[in-house]
């Protein structure tokens, strides 16, 4: 806990400092009864324009393209969307949403770039650092790059699913010192403030504990994709890369400008004090594990308080199917994951070495790629505490 002078004091000072940031607009912001809000959508504009005369590095992650579609072919509002036909929207209203955006940039002399992604092209670590490497390029000829998941050709399993974890990924691949994440409500409240009218708003989170979890429910917005829920997981994401976050109102007039000059308004999050590097982030955040090795209490112990790498022998079972490369959990006896990591042998390879002595390894499996089946570079420990251990 911090007390109140406190918190104002180091929300000021973070957003005096922060010079590349990541603006994230929800669809209830941009759309309005008639499809998108023109209005609401020159504001914006307005706004990251002026943060953008000040010479700090501004992003734009935007939804809506699903709902500004839906509103352009009139589909009845009460009719229940299935994958294809969301695809399909956001094929079309993506266009539209790009061609608001020029036009409302064009009035402030601003040029944007539309940039479309897949988990995949964050999940590939090439693609991961050529997607950086356009983002950069694009800013340094000062464009302002607006993203949005590529929704039409992004299939199930390896979707986003929202935006606000797309911006909290795209803050930690160029090191944004803060996301802004702007929303239909005022901030993170004590409870749903469109459902309880005793909620009361939190002005600054230091660490995202399970007590706040629990006060954000799976309610969301009608056009809203996300809800709460994923704001806090992105907050959360950001704050382990070392910025800051910020969930506030979309539909004020000059909220970004308001904020820089220091009102109080909606919810920040600090930074988390010690950040993991960068790598290591990508693989906590952005790899999804396909798979889990058990371990026994000594392989725990090793990785908990040794940060040792993993070895063939202490493992007990492996769970599911996974190739070599792919990110997997480990957990501990009693189930709970506690790191997750790159593998250097695929699954059906663990379960012949699984509990053997590296020294092993080739005899087994005819051939040897690594002592270890993860290496400790390549792990990162999710709760780092002793209380992990089986007693
Ligand atoms: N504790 C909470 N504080 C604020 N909002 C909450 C909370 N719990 C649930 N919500 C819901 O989250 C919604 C915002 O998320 P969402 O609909 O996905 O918006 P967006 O389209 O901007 O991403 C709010 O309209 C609100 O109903
Ligand atoms: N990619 C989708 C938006 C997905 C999403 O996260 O929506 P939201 O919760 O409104 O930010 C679209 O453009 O409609």
């Amino acid at each position: 806990m911090i007390s109140m002078e406190e918190g104002l004091y180091l929300r000021q000072t973070l957003f005096d400092k922060a010079q590349r940031i990541v603006i994230k607009v929800g669809s209830a912001v941009l759309t309005g009864e008639n499809g998108l809000d023109a209005v609401i959508i020159g504001n914006i504009a307005r706004d990251l324009s002026f943060l953008h005369n000040t010479g700090r590095e501004v992003i734009l992650v935007s939804s809506g393209a699903v709902s500004a579609g839906r509103k352009k072919i009139a589909i009845d509002d009460t009719m229940v969307l299935g994958l294809k036909e969301k695809q399909a929207l956001a094929a079309i209203g993506q266009s539209c949403l790009m061609q608001a955006y020029d036009a409302a940039f064009g009035a402030f002399g601003k040029n944007i770039a539309q940039v479309l992604l897949t988990h995949r092209d964050l999940a590939k670590r090439d693609r991961y650092l050529n997607v950086r490497n356009t983002l950069f390029t694009l800013l340094k000829w000062g464009t302002i790059p607006i993203i949005n998941e590529n929704d039409t050709v992004s299939v199930q399993e390896l979707r986003f699913g929202d935006n606000d974890t797309l911006g909290a990924h795209i803050c930690n691949l160029i090191e944004a010192d803060m996301f802004i994440c702007l929303t239909d409500v005022l901030g993170l409240y004590s409870g749903d403030p469109t459902a309880d009218p005793q909620a009361r708003p939190l002005y600054t989170v230091v660490e995202i504990t399970p007590e706040i979890e629990q006060m954000v429910t799976h309610v969301k917005s009608s056009l809203g994709t996300g809800g709460m829920q994923s704001k806090l997981k992105a907050a959360g994401i950001v704050a382990s890369g070392g910025g800051s976050s910020f969930i506030g109102p979309g539909r004020q007039h000059d909220i970004l400008r308001r904020l820089f000059s220091g009102e109080l308004i909606g919810t920040f999050f600090l930074p988390k004090k010690e950040r993991i590097n960068s790598r290591k982030r990508w693989i906590a955040s952005v790899l999804k594990p396909q798979g889990a090795l058990v371990l026994d209490d000594g392989a725990c112990r090793a990785l908990l308080e040794r940060g040792k790498s993993l070895l063939p022998s202490g493992i007990v079972e492996v769970v599911g199917d996974f190739d070599v490369g792919d990110a997997v959990h480990c957990r501990n006896g009693r189930g709970e994951a506690i790191g997750v990591g790159l593998i250097n042998y695929g699954a059906a390879e663990i379960r012949k070495i699984m509990g053997c002595h590296s020294s092993r390894i080739e005899s087994i499996l005819g051939y040897h790629d690594s002592e270890e089946v993860m290496h400790r570079d390549n792990i990162v420990l999710l709760r780092p505490r002793k209380e992990q251990l089986q007693e």
